[in-house]
């Protein structure tokens, strides 16, 4: 199997070689050091792929084992826009659903439940959405206003763009992007049932997106090797992780250009790999002059229940398992 991007040794490394610059809570860009940072960042990546190497001859890991091991929780997110939580958890418990709270006030973890969640009248109605507690973790980083102009670039099924509106008090604008035809159905259906009325829906090849400094807020939360796109059981190779990465950094690339200035953008994956993740933030902050870090290891601390811990790039978060892996990070564009 696989390993993951997880050692604390490199953790160290990587936050020693950033600690001169973090003063004042965001990633200096210093490019000079950036650059020999990043490559030994590299060979600490490419080196940590050897042993990995070594340990795993066929290179690969199934999905499926992993996710066998792993308990599914189910969690709603009460969509505020139409009930509010209290009402709602009233009227599931009636029915036998019995809900846990959690740090977010209007998501619940469901303990038991007498009859399927993603079929009652409530959730037809549009009163929630079937959601893990790790993905409610970016738009609540993104932390969009109710001013202003929103992308989503991956946005079906649409968990997260709903969550965007629903935070936006549905104001502003959301545009939700999907390259995936099929895929649109389902977020239309979602918009829809949970009454969203400020969101244009974009069918397009986020590649392609040409709404150049445009944005204030964009989420980016990138197609990634933990998706399960096709086949359940299909196996994750080195291969698809480097694939996977490739097409990450175009895509952060171009959410930038659609920024404006001032603008932040939200990165974030279900994947675990270091390679979809923290070398995805490292390779863009090397890349370009007109962008910091901004450190969200603070949003650790308001989190509980899950395990929240420091990427292995200064300032970024990530969920870890039992919960569903997630990478977070949050980037502003300065010029
Ligand atoms: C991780 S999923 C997004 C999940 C979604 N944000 C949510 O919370 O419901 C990634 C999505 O990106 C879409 N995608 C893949 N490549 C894309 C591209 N080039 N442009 C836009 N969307 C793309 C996939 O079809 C998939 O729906």
């Amino acid at each position: 199997m696989r390993k993951k991007f997880n050692s604390k040794s490199k953790g160290k490394n990587l936050h020693a070689s950033r600690e001169n610059k973090d003063k004042d809570n965001k990633i200096n860009k210093n490019k000079d050091n950036k650059s020999k940072n990043i490559k030994n960042t590299n060979k600490n990546i490419k080196g940590k792929g050897k042993n990995d190497q070594n340990k795993n001859k066929d290179n690969k890991k199934s999905k499926d084992t992993n996710k066998d091991k792993t308990p599914t929780t189910q969690y709603i997110r009460v969509n505020t826009l139409k009930i509010t939580p209290e009402k709602l958890k009233a009227r599931l418990t009636d029915k036998g659903i019995e809900l846990e709270d959690t740090f977010l006030e209007y998501l619940f973890k469901i303990k038991n439940t007498k009859v399927p969640v993603g079929a009652t009248p409530e959730y037809l109605f549009g009163y929630y959405y079937l959601q893990s507690i790790s993905s409610v973790i970016p738009s609540l980083v993104l932390n969009p206003s109710e001013k202003d102009m929103v992308l989503d670039m991956c946005s079906a099924p649409g968990g997260k763009t709903t969550h965007l509106c629903q935070l936006m008090n549905n104001k502003g604008i959301v545009v939700a992007n999907e390259v995936n035809r099929k895929r649109i159905k389902s977020l239309k259906s979602n918009i829809f049932r949970m009454n969203i009325t400020n969101t244009i829906i974009l069918n397009s090849d986020a590649l392609r997106l040409k709404y150049f400094n445009s944005f204030d807020k964009i989420l980016l939360d990138a197609p990634c090797s933990g998706n399960d796109i096709k086949d359940k059981n299909r196996e994750v190779s080195k291969r698809d992780i480097r694939y996977c990465s490739l097409r990450q950094k175009n895509m952060i690339n171009i959410g930038i250009e659609l920024l404006k200035t001032g603008g932040e953008l939200v990165y974030s994956t279900c994947s675990a790999e270091i390679e979809e993740n923290e070398e995805v933030i490292e390779y863009i902050l090397s890349m370009r002059k007109d962008i910091e870090l901004i450190n969200i290891s603070n949003f650790k601390d308001t989190i509980t229940g899950i395990s929240v811990v420091d990427g292995e790039v200064n300032g970024t978060i990530k969920v870890i398992p039992p919960n569903e892996p997630f990478f977070i990070a949050k980037i502003r564009k300065i010029q």
